[in-house]
This record gives structure tokens, C-alpha cells and sequence, in this order.
């Protein structure tokens, strides 16, 4: 179970002080997409959303106990995180980066048992990379790179998933693949959080959406009722043309 409710949350972001307070309830089985322009403040709410960053005001509470009450080990049980930036700094190979994923279920002196290993190789062949095990990450590209640290997400199998830009880096068929994986952890009861600049990604895969204004504004509920394209306009500052093609909406900007 992944419920994550943030109650009277506003985000520390320095020099914005008139900031909507967000009352969202997370719950097992949704996708939510955030939405907004570059600064909105996605990403801090993410972190925040992760307990990585502390808010300014008010909390967040993940089934029912405050973020801050969870032992860091038992929190990424149930809760990962896929970061904007690669967070690679050291000299790994693709193998033992997807292996990461299992370090809340072992000991500080535990080896990875054959089941971890197992889960590993069967994430990587989801996220097609299986035949890259043996190299270092830092030679990979930025979309095979992208698909190790969404492989290691897959392998941690948290109840939560919080993802800053997915589909960063993938090409056209990736993009689509892990789109999908992200609805099946849905489907198998987790909760999916993704921040997106692709509104048709979104209005295609998401089925609530929380807008996030720049001067602090936010509204957020079911994806129908967030889709409408004068607020989207407002949001992006940017005019939009809308279409309908095999029964979803799309979002074209106009030139
Ligand atoms: N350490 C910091 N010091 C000063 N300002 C910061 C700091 N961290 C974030 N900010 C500012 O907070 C705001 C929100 O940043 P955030 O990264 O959350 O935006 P975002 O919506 O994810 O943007 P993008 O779409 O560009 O990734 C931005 O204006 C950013 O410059």
C-alpha cells in the first residue's frame, strides 16, 4: 500500500512566499502527473514528497505516518525516487547500479541473494537493457542511462513511485514502453507520482494532475477535470491548439 497525503504542504521555494497550500491524497492504484512551466516547482515537490527536502510549512504522511517518523531504510521500501539529474557520480556497472535497488531489503554485511540477482536481470530485460550488464554506466547514452535508473526503481519495487521526467532522453518507442510500465504499477496497486513536460504524455497516461503555477498557484483532481485548455494556456503561457485522435485529447502549441 502506497498512500502518500500531504496536509497544508507548501514548498521551500526561496523568494516565493505567496504559495497555495497543497492538500493532496495520493492513493494506491493512481497516476498522477505534475504539471507546470521550468521553475514551477516540480521537482522541489517531489523531493519534498520524498523527505528529502523539508517544507516550509505543513507535512506529508505516508500511510498515515509522517515522513519524518519513517526510518530511512523502511521508507525506501515503500517509497523510490527517479531523479531529474543522473545521480551516477561513481564507477559502477550497469549489473550492480540495477542491484542498488535491493539495498533497503539486505543488511549493511548482506550479499545479494540469487532471487535479488534474479529480479535485477529481469528489470533490466524490461527496460531493454539486459545486454548492456557488464558495462559502466558512465560510458552508456543519456536514454540507456535513463533506462538503468528506471530498471533500478523496478527492482527496488517500492509501493510508491515518485518520477521527475520519465521519459527524459527516451526515443519515441522507449518513451511509450515506460509509460506503460508506469500504468502497470498502477494497475498492480502502487501509486505512480511523475512530473511531465509532455502534456500528451500526461493526458494520455495520467488519470489525476496537479497544475503547478509559477506565482505559487495550484489546482489539482481527476485528469478530465484538469485537461482544459484555457487553464493549460494559462499555465504555459502559450497558445494551444486541441484535437481528439483515437478518443484522447492532444495538445498541439501554436506557432
Ligand atoms: N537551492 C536553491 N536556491 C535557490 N533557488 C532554488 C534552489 N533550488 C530550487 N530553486 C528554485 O526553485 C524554483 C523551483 O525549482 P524546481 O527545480 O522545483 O522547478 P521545476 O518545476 O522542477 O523546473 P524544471 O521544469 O525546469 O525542471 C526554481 O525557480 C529554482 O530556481
Amino acid at each position: 500500500m502506497g498512500r502518500l497525503c500531504t496536509h497544508s504542504l507548501v514548498l521551500a521555494i526561496p523568494g516565493r512566499l505567496d504559495v497555495m497550500p497543497l492538500e493532496l491524497s495520493i492513493e494506491p492504484g493512481q497516476r498522477w502527473g505534475v504539471l507546470g512551466p521550468n521553475g514551477a516547482g516540480k521537482t522541489t515537490l517531489l523531493h519534498t514528497l520524498a523527505g528529502l527536502l523539508s517544507p516550509r510549512q505543513g507535512r506529508v504522511t505516508l500511510n498515515g505516518k509522517p515522513l519524518k517518523a519513517w526510518r530511512r531504510r523502511s521508507l525506501a521500501r515503500e517509497l523510490g525516487i527517479l531523479f531529474q539529474q543522473p545521480q551516477d557520480g561513481y564507477p559502477a556497472s550497469v549489473m550492480e547500479s540495477v542491484l542498488i535497488g535491493r539495498h533497503p531489503y539486505l543488511t549493511f554485511f548482506q550479499q545479494e541473494s540469487a532471487e535479488d540477482i534474479e529480479r535485477a536481470q529481469q528489470a533490466m530485460e524490461r527496460l531493454d537493457i539486459a545486454h548492456l550488464d557488464a558495462r559502466l554506466v558512465s560510458t552508456l547514452s543519456g536514454g540507456e542511462r535513463q533506462r538503468v535508473a528506471i530498471a533500478t526503481l523496478l527492482t527496488q519495487s517500492p509501493a510508491l513511485w515518485l518520477v521527475d521526467e520519465p521519459t527524459n532522453h527516451l526515443d519515441l518507442h522507449h518513451r511509450v514502453a515506460v509509460m506503460r510500465l508506469l500504468s502497470e504499477q498502477a494497475e498492480q496497486g502502487r501509486a505512480v507520482v511523475m512530473c511531465l513536460h509532455d502534456l500528451n504524455l500526461a493526458a494520455r497516461w495520467c488519470d489525476h494532475l496537479l497544475l503547478l503555477y509559477p506565482n505559487g498557484e495550484a489546482c489539482w483532481g481527476p485528469a478530465k477535470d484538469m485537461l482544459v485548455t484555457g487553464a493549460l494556456e494559462r499555465l504555459y503561457n502559450q497558445r494551444l491548439s486541441v484535437g481528439d485522435i483515437d478518443g484522447a485529447r492532444v495538445f498541439m502549441p501554436r506557432a
